[in-house]
């Protein structure tokens, strides 16, 4: 793609969607500028991307034809302050911040801006994020082709109503934590039981990854895939009698309501 992509903020996401970009071979690293706080973090980028970099976030925001902000929610007002007469009307503006709205985003520049509220993972990092998009109504065809090409080339992009934004982390954005951490429950168990470290992780990551594609590849319910692994008076329902006691689903539940919650406040911070 011959666009220019500027990356203001270069932490953990915006590095994720940087190497799924580089590594799909969408966007050449000469094409890239990122800015961050300190070098520290701006020599790690640099080294591992060989993309641009600068401190000033004025300078990404005049190279880039779409510029992600991919700061914290509390520091999208200070950064818009510094880049708003740097972009023009053709740039299209892309938040990936949890609860900034595209009213807040128009407010904060004070002007007319093609904008994009978006959601992504890091699992972008490998070519398997999953992005929530919000286009606003100052976006044509085409320069929503060009930012779906640019999420799609680090995981899979779905539209989604921006009514229904605030719900996307706890599902997809923060889920990736979640599951971290019951791949790193599920390898203490093999560890407990006497599987080596590595080994336990190995088996346990790709017991989860084959569980998530069965459920993409045949559509199949998964309470159904469920009641497949679970032979009468075997093994496997003693697990999931276990669970169900510990409330695993209840307690799931309550996490995501707490995402969802922190969402709504993060917004008004
Ligand atoms: N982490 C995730 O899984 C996801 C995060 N997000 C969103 O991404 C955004 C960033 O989160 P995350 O990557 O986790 O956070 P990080 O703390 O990892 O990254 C924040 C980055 O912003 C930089 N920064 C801070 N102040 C400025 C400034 N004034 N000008 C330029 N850069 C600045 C920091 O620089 P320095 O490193 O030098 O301090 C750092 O590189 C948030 O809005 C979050 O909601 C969305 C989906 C998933
Ligand atoms: O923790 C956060 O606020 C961000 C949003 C989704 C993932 N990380």
């Amino acid at each position: 793609m011959n666009k220019k992509v500027g990356f203001i903020g270069s932490g953990n996401m915006a590095q994720a969607m940087i190497g799924g970009m580089i590594q799909s071979n969408t966007v050449p690293a000469g094409n890239i500028m990122a800015s961050a706080f300190t070098d520290t973090t701006l020599s790690k980028v640099k080294g591992a991307f060989q993309i641009n970099v600068t401190t000033h976030n004025e300078e990404v925001a005049k190279f880039a034809d779409v510029l992600f902000l991919a700061v914290k929610p509390d520091q999208y007002n200070g950064v818009i302050q510094q880049v708003k007469d740097a972009v023009d009307s053709d740039t299209i503006i892309v938040s990936i911040a949890a609860g900034i709205t595209l009213g807040s985003l128009k407010n904060a520049f004070g002007k007319k801006i093609k904008a994009v509220r978006s959601m992504p993972n890091t699992p972008s990092l490998v070519g398997e994020g999953l992005s929530a998009l919000c286009p606003n109504d100052l976006l044509d065809e085409e320069d929503l082709k060009i930012v779906t090409a640019l999420f799609e080339s680090f995981g899979k992009a779905e539209l989604v109503p921006e009514y229904l934004m605030d719900a996307i982390p706890a599902i997809s954005g923060s889920s990736p934590a979640y599951v971290f951490m019951f791949i790193e429950a599920l390898a203490d168990g093999g560890v407990k039981q006497g599987l080596p470290r590595q080994q336990a992780y190995r088996l346990a990551a790709q017991a989860v990854l084959g569980a998530a594609k069965m459920v993409l590849d045949t559509g199949i319910h998964p309470g159904e895939l469920k009641d497949q692994v679970c032979s009468p008076g075997g093994a496997t329902i003693e697990a999931v009698s276990t669970l169900e006691k510990e409330q695993f689903r209840g307690a799931v539940l309550a996490a995501m309501e707490s995402c969802t919650k922190k969402v709504k406040e993060l917004a008004g911070s």
